[in-house]
């Protein structure tokens, strides 16, 4: 008989796709998932396969103000009454965290219980949730392999890669080098939230283009919604029809097309982009708290599968030249192409779905340790 898994996630597309990769395998395992998250989910979730999803109160100590820090604790300390109730009723066999704040209540309240816990981290870098999650816990999942070895994650850590979606593994397809003269598919993206950056730097940076490369340009680039109407006329002025939205629900296939990506380097992003194997410049989100996203484009770049390009140094000039010298080098961009293939890991939902059922068995302990390298 199948087990009964409660995976617990922050409503972004960051966390939730991992969990909703695993959740589809577990199920194809003839288990039962069920979904703790917070109320982003109705953006991101609609494709998740749990039979409910339940959501449960969380909060943040972001407003260090003490009225801030006081309703924060009383929101974190509902959602972990809601979220014991809630485990009490579902009896999972292991409970299973994908980062983000509203994972602690469901945690700690399995921790509480004594229920088989794990939480998978993403991101190269260990995001606050998890750390504080990852002493307690049963055992680590990380994406990048150099994630476990840090703080308390270290003896129990086992490197699973970062699942993708199934769309994912279903846009699978050699890379094919644009041709001298012919069409180049550039995709422009910002993450599950889009970035209004790009917005900004992007129609200005293919207006600084010598008017031969920019006739070949085909352009798909995310925009959030206040930004679509100025971005669709700044490429109308340059005779540039792009296919804008806000948020592609086909964005595989559309990575899988490109000849080129522009994007930020979320964890799933830089998973995508290794499993399908495109070439990308990638400009991670500034001033965030741990630099995650500038970790996870360095192990790209590192791979040779990417340029990173940092923001504060971006302008449309540096994009314009960086555009123009990978859009003449068919070669260079088929050999980055390779190097990012080689760092996809299409298999990390079946070593997740592995480790899950051996932690809901109770038969994975620390030192059953098997990182790989
Ligand atoms: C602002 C913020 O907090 N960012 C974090 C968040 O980012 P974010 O949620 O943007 O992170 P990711 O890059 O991991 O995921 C984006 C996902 O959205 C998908 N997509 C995007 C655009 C689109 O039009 N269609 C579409 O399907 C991508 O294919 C990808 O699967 O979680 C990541 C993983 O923990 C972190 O690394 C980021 O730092």
């Amino acid at each position: 008989m199948g087990a009964t898994f409660l995976l617990a996630a922050g409503g972004t597309g960051g966390h939730l796709f991992p969990a909703e990769a695993l959740a589809g395998e577990l199920s194809r395992r003839g288990h039962v998932v069920e979904l703790a998250t917070d109320h982003r989910v109705a953006d991101y979730g609609g494709d998740f396969p749990a039979r409910a999803v339940h959501i449960v109160p969380s909060a943040t100590f972001g407003d260090r103000s003490p009225l801030g820090m006081l309703k924060s604790a009383v929101k974190l300390t509902r959602g972990y009454f809601a979220a014991r109730a809630l485990v009490k009723r579902l009896k999972p066999n292991a409970v299973i965290g994908f980062g983000g704040y509203p994972t602690v209540p469901p945690l700690s309240a399995a921790l509480s219980l004594r229920v088989p816990t794990m939480v998978h981290e993403a991101n190269a870098v260990m995001g606050r949730a998890n750390r504080f999650l990852a002493g307690k816990v049963t055992a680590v999942a990380t994406g990048f392999s150099e994630t476990g070895l840090m703080g308390t994650a270290g003896p129990k850590a086992v490197h699973t890669g970062n699942p993708v979606r199934q769309r994912v593994l279903d846009a699978r397809t050699p890379y094919q080098a644009p041709v001298p003269g012919g069409v180049f598919r550039l995709v422009v993206f910002g993450g599950s939230q889009g970035a209004r950056v790009f917005s900004d730097l992007v129609p200005p940076a293919v207006a600084l283009m010598a008017p031969d490369l920019r006739r070949r340009l085909e352009v798909v680039q995310q925009a959030r919604p206040e930004d679509a109407e100025r971005v669709a006329a700044a490429y109308a002025a340059l005779g540039v029809t792009p296919s804008i939205a806000a948020f592609f629900g086909d964005l595989p296939a559309r990575l899988a097309a490109a000849h080129l990506v522009v994007c930020r380097s979320g964890a799933s992003t830089v998973a995508e982009l290794g499993v399908l194997g495109r070439p990308s410049i990638l400009v991670p989100l500034p001033h965030a708290l741990d630099n995650d996203q500038k970790t996870n484009g360095q192990r790209l770049e590192a791979a040779g599968g990417a340029l990173l390009a940092e923001q504060a140094g971006l302008t449309p000039e540096r994009l314009a030249a960086l555009l123009t010298d990978l859009m003449q080098a068919p070669d260079r961009l088929a050999l980055m192409a390779d190097a990012a293939a080689a760092t996809g890991r299409a298999d990390a939902v079946t070593r997740l779905a592995n480790l899950a059922e051996r932690v809901a068995a109770g038969s994975h302990s620390v030192i059953s340790r098997t990182t790989t390298p």
